[in-house]
C-alpha cells in the first residue's frame, strides 16, 4: 500500500503538459464526479484534473457546474472538462465513464452522527445509483457521500435490481481514515510520515472504523494508552473537523485529497499497474458481514482480491467484536431501504 500511495502521490504533483505524457501509452480514461461544485466535490475536480491518468473529466452537480468546470478546464493538465447540471444532463456526465466518484448529499453539523444523514443522502445515492446503472453500468464506483456504511449496501441494492451489480467494482471510500491513521500515528511516534503504513478496517463511522496500528510501519514501541488514544483520534477524526468547522461542514479538503488518491489506485488497476493495494469498504467475505473495508488489491477488473485482516491485538480483536453490531445494523438499514 505504501508504494502505491507514494506513487500516487507524486503522479499528483507530477505537473504534466501535452509533451510530459505519451497519449498512446495512457490509456483514456473517462471519471466523473457527482456532487463537484460541493465542498468535497470542487477540490476533488481540481485534484482530477492534475491527474495524468484522466483523459474526460466530467463536473455533475445539480448547479453550480458550469462556473466549476470553467475554472478546473484553464489548468494545462491533459483531461478535457465538461459540466453538467440537472437531471436532465446527468446522462450525458455519465455516459462512458471508467470511475464514477460520488460526494453527493448533505454534509454533517456540529451534535450530529453520520447515520443522521441517512434520510437525505440515502435517496440522493439511490436516484444518483439508478443513473449510474442506465448510463454507464461497468463503471467503477467511489462512494463517498454518509453514511458510507449504508450508502454502499444501498449501491449494491439499486445496481442488484437493475441487474448489472457486478460487486468487484463498488468501493465505499475509507482512505481518509487511513490519511488520518498514519497522520496521527506518524505524530506519536515521531517518525517519517512519508514512510508510515497503517491499515484501517471495518466501516466508516464511529467504533466501526478500526485502524489496525498492531500492523503500523515503521515500528514503534507506543504504550497502550498511546494506541488507544490513537484508535480513539482516527475513530473521531470526523468529528474534530465537523467540530472546529462550526457548523460550516465536515472535512473536505483531506477528503478530497484522499478521494483522489483512491481513485487515482482504482485508474491505475484499470491500467494494469500491478501491486495496488489500498484499504476499501467493498463486499466481503472476511467477516461474516456482507460488506467490510479491509485491505483490497485493485486491478483491471476492479477488486481483483479481498486482503484479510492479518494478526490482530488482543485490543483489536476486542474492537472488532464491538464493530460488528453497529456495521450489521448498518448495513441491513441500507438494504431496507432500497427493498
Ligand atoms: N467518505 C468519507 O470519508 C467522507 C464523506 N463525506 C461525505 O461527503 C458528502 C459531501 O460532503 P461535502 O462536499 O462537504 O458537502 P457539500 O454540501 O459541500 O456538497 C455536496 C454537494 O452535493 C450536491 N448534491 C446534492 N444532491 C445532489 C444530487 N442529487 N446530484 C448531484 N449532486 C448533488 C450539492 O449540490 C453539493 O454541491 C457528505 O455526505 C459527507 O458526509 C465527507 C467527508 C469524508
Ligand atoms: O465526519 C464526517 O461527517 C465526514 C467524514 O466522514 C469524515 O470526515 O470522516
Amino acid at each position: 500500500m505504501r508504494s502505491s500511495l507514494l506513487r500516487s502521490v507524486k503522479t499528483l504533483a507530477r505537473p504534466t503538459t501535452a509533451r510530459a505524457y505519451s497519449v498512446d501509452s495512457v490509456p483514456s480514461r473517462k471519471v466523473t464526479v457527482l456532487g463537484a461544485a460541493g465542498g468535497i466535490g470542487q477540490p476533488l475536480s481540481l485534484l482530477m484534473k492534475l491527474n495524468p491518468l484522466v483523459s474526460q473529466l466530467a463536473l455533475y452537480d445539480i448547479g453550480g457546474t458550469p462556473g466549476v468546470a470553467a475554472d478546473v478546464s484553464h489548468i494545462n493538465s491533459r483531461s478535457e472538462v465538461a459540466g453538467y447540471m440537472g437531471d436532465d444532463q446527468l446522462g450525458q456526465a455519465l455516459e462512458g465513464s471508467d470511475v464514477v466518484i460520488i460526494p453527493a448529499g448533505v454534509p454533517r453539523k456540529p451534535g450530529m452522527t453520520r447515520d443522521d444523514l441517512f434520510n437525505i443522502n440515502a435517496g440522493i445515492v439511490k436516484s444518483l445509483c439508478t443513473a449510474i446503472a442506465k448510463y454507464c453500468p461497468h463503471a467503477i464506483v467511489n462512494m463517498i457521500s454518509n453514511p458510507v456504511n449504508s450508502t454502499v449496501p444501498i449501491a449494491a441494492e439499486v445496481f442488484k435490481k437493475a441487474g448489472i451489480y457486478n460487486e468487484k467494482k463498488l468501493f465505499g471510500v475509507t482512505t481518509l481514515d487511513v490519511v488520518r491513521a498514519k497522520t496521527f500515528y506518524a505524530g506519536k511516534a515521531n517518525v517519517n510520515v512519508a514512510e508510515v503504513n497503517v491499515p484501517v478496517v471495518g466501516g466508516h463511522a464511529g467504533v466501526t472504523i478500526l485502524p489496525l496500528f498492531s500492523q503500523a510501519t515503521p515500528k514503534a514501541n507506543l504504550s497502550q494508552d498511546d494506541i488507544h488514544a490513537l484508535t480513539k483520534r482516527t475513530q473521531d477524526g470526523g468529528t474534530e473537523v465537523v467540530e472546529a468547522k462550526a457548523g460550516k461542514g465536515s472535512a473536505t479538503l483531506s477528503m478530497a485529497y484522499a478521494g483522489a488518491i483512491f481513485a487515482d489506485a482504482c485508474l491505475k488497476g484499470l491500467n494494469g499497474v500491478p501491486d495496488v493495494v489500498e484499504c476499501s469498504y467493498v463486499q466481503s467475505t472476511i467477516t461474516e458481514l456482507p460488506f467490510f473495508a479491509s485491505k483490497v488489491r485493485l486491478g483491471k477488473n476492479g477488486v481483483e482480491e479481498v486482503l484479510g485482516l492479518g494478526p490482530l491485538s488482543d485490543y483489536e480483536k476486542e474492537g472488532l467484536e464491538k464493530l460488528k453490531p453497529e456495521l450489521k445494523s448498518s448495513i441491513e438499514k441500507g438494504i431496507e431501504f432500497v427493498k
